[in-house]
């Protein structure tokens, strides 16, 4: 291996667990301060939590939405330019053609829009004397894969509930990705029960990295988020993690170590293609 290739197997990851309130503008300096800190740090890939610069809740949706291009978006194209880093922007609340999605943008480290990921599983889950919430209510679901290309490694993106979706990680990982990340926002009941165990799960699966991006905890917000942003390794271990408070978790990705593990355990080329497989629906 060359000593270019070498060095493009191995990259810093930041991921921001950002303080949201309820003033976008608030939101959006304090996102631009930390994605400066993480560059700073070294960092070539910088993740912004779901839901940035708004709360998250159906009744905050449509008063926060933008369209894309548009205030948000703009920092954040600025952002990944001045600090020239690959910039998954958490979501956003987006409005298009009278329909909200929630999205995620995707910066080159020129500025450029690489793709946006609209959240394709909504999340509506009924928890009796728990948690009831059902984005459908006010949100549009989105119908795409998305990935994107760094000089590292191929980026497959999802929006929180997705990480629920085995089959979404599998498609990804079939399509070359070396790295998924889930701008996410748990709670109190779910967050303690299954975010780390849908990240190992995920990364074990695949044999891939898995990082999540969640707001940090506000406990007078409607919606009172996990945090713990965390990163995981190919081999299903926990490499960088925090706990409630806004903070920046940093990981080194090692791209040669996911080869490594894929060669000891080669479950990615024993599967049984020839008695099932998950395929992309490529017709509707
Ligand atoms: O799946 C969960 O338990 C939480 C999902 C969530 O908060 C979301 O999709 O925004």
């Amino acid at each position: 291996m060359s000593t270019l290739a070498r060095a493009m197997s191995k990259f810093r990851l930041a991921v921001i667990q950002l303080h949201v309130t309820n003033v976008k503008r608030d939101n959006l300096s304090k996102a631009k301060s930390l994605i400066k800190e993480a560059a700073g740090q070294g960092s070539k890939l910088v993740v912004l939590p779901e839901c940035f610069n708004s709360p998250y809740g159906t009744g905050f949706f449509r008063e926060y939405a933008e369209k894309i291009p548009g205030e948000s978006t703009k920092m954040l194209s600025e952002a990944a330019k001045e600090n020239e880093v690959y910039l998954i922007g958490g979501s956003i609340p987006e409005e298009d053609g009278g329909k909200l999605y929630n999205t995620c943008p995707v910066f080159g480290s020129d500025g450029t829009l690489l793709m946006t990921h609209r959240k394709i599983h909504l999340f509506d889950i009924d928890v009796p004397g728990k948690i009831r919430f059902q984005e459908s209510e006010t949100l549009s679901p989105g119908s795409a894969f998305s990935v994107f290309e760094t000089p590292f490694c191929k980026v497959g993106v999802g929006i929180c509930y997705d990480i629920r979706f085995a089959e979404l990680a599998q498609l990804y990982s079939k399509m070359g990705c070396g790295l998924l990340v889930y701008p996410g926002a748990f709670n109190m009941t779910t967050g303690p029960a299954h975010w780390e165990l849908l990240q190992r799960a995920r990364a074990l699966d695949n044999q891939l990295y898995v990082a999540t991006a969640s707001p940090a905890r506000d406990e007078t917000s409607s919606y009172v988020a996990w945090g713990h942003s965390t990163v995981v390794n190919p081999w299903g271990e926990v490499i960088s993690t925090t706990g409630s408070e806004e903070a920046v978790v940093y990981a080194d990705i090692d791209l040669q170590y996911m080869a490594e593990v894929r060669r000891q355990i080669p479950v990615t080329v024993q599967k049984r293609d020839d008695l099932y497989a998950v395929n992309p629906v490529t017709e509707r």
